[in-house]
């Protein structure tokens, strides 16, 4: 059975970054620069003032204390017009411009104006040169880059990007990704279930992770475990990037989701991953001309199998799909709390709860009945990755943890 690093490379084998396009800085949130940017200003343009006070020469000021000549008013938007000589000041607010010949602004808290004659009596500590002020293009020169290609798009870097004249960038979108819960047994949350039946928890979890994403969900309720049915609902969610499918992807009679994906011209890429839980995975990709392809998830109906496929899988191939230069989630190292034995054939990951004491990271496994007791992750913070056989690890070994 194919192990979840061949899984992991075919997936990014597979998926391809996604074409990029131009759009505005709000339409570019949480999308993935395609082409980095440069500077077109100065930052900051000028010599500017960090406090409202006055703008000095520190010279004047070797004990800090001095009573300067007043030449005028320096407001932020307007230009100076006068330098300074020795012995003279300019009034300056926050954010406006120094004058020549200024290297410091004493704030305001520490001046005594005399208006009558034009002075002003400085009180204060030491003024070295630099002080209450940042000098031109000390932050960034024109021509510098602000922005990689492949960096996410958060609130800081859109208004980087508005601060250094690039209101239009080349940026690669989060996809879509259509929900197909399947199976004769769900009823929708709202409903009690009958004899027999369960409640579609999946669809829901899946939605929120996808928003977890930054992705965009198109829930498509449930399709029966009746061929028709299904197929119609498959045509429907592969008009998206994605389809995720959840339930009928193991060995039971009615697992029609395989054969049916199949006949849509989906071509697998692989089916039965060596984890647990989540080995029924099942991928495969639908390529049709004119179109982006369709990338296909078959995730394992159990709820916790569905989260933990989810989370390794379909978050790697959301963030290829995007164009993060690093895709693949990086493993916290972390110390066992107690003593705990793995056992199984299957790599496992594990429900646990991982804390910070002393800046190392410490992990817990959460009891769990297995990939039908969602319940149990509810207290997990993370999954911890016990290789495949039976072995006792000691408090303090060191595992693998991914955090949710
Ligand atoms: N003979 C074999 N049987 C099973 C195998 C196997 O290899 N050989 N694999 C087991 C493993 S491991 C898993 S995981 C499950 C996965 O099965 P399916 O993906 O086919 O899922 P279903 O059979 O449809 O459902 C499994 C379980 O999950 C519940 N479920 C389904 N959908 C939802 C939903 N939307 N919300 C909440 N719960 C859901 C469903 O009722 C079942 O209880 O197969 C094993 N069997
Ligand atoms: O691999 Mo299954 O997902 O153990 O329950």
């Amino acid at each position: 059975m194919l192990s979840v690093q061949e899984a992991f490379h075919l997936i990014l084998q597979t998926v391809k970054p996604v074409t990029p396009h131009q759009c505005s800085l709000l339409e570019a949130y949480h999308c993935v620069l395609a082409e980095g940017t440069v500077s077109d200003v100065n930052v900051p343009p000028f010599d500017k003032a960090l406090m409202d006070g006055f703008a000095v020469r520190s010279a004047d000021l070797p004990t800090g204390e001095a009573t300067l000549q007043i030449q005028e008013t320096i407001y932020a938007g307007s230009v100076p017009t006068l330098p300074l000589q020795a012995g003279q000041t300019s009034q300056i607010m926050t954010g406006a411009p120094l004058p020549e010949g200024a290297d410091a602004v004493v704030q305001i808290e520490h001046c005594i104006l005399n208006e009558k004659q034009q002075t002003v009596q400085i009180e204060t500590s030491l003024v070295t040169p630099g002080k209450n002020m940042l000098y031109r293009s000390s932050v960034l020169e024109a021509g510098a880059t602000v922005l990689e290609a492949g960096t996410f798009l958060r609130p800081q870097e859109i208004g980087a990007l508005a601060e250094t004249g690039s209101p239009i960038v080349s940026v690669r979108r989060a996809p879509s990704l259509a929900i197909l819960a399947t199976g004769d047994e769900l009823v929708p949350p709202e409903q009690p279930p009958q004899p027999g039946q369960i409640r579609n928890s999946n669809e829901i979890m899946l939605h929120t992770q996808i928003f977890q994403s930054q992705a965009n969900a198109i829930p498509l309720g449930i399709a029966r475990d009746e061929r028709n049915h299904l197929r119609e609902k498959i045509l429907e969610g592969l008009k998206s990037d994605f389809l995720l499918l959840s339930g009928g992807v193991s060995a039971g009679t009615l697992d029609l989701v395989p054969s049916e994906l199949q006949a849509a011209g989906v071509r697998q890429v692989f089916h039965k991953v060596n984890l647990k839980p989540g080995k029924p995975l099942w991928f495969g990709i639908l390529e049709e001309a004119n179109r982006t392809p369709c990338y296909i998830f078959g995730l394992p109906g159990n709820p916790v199998s569905s989260m933990v496929c989810f989370e390794l899988f379909v978050k790697l191939a959301i963030r290829q799909f995007m164009g993060f230069p690093t895709p693949e989630a990086v493993p916290v190292q972390a110390r066992l709390q107690l003593e705990f034995q793995s056992k199984g054939n299957r790599p496992t990951y594990h429900p646990a709860q991982v804390e910070w004491k002393d800046g190392e990271a410490i992990v817990s496994p959460l009891k769990t009945l297995g990939s039908a007791d969602l319940r149990s992750t509810v207290n997990a913070n993370a999954v911890a990755l016990f290789p495949a056989g039976n072995q006792l690890y000691q408090a303090g070994d060191k595992v693998d943890t991914f955090l949710w």
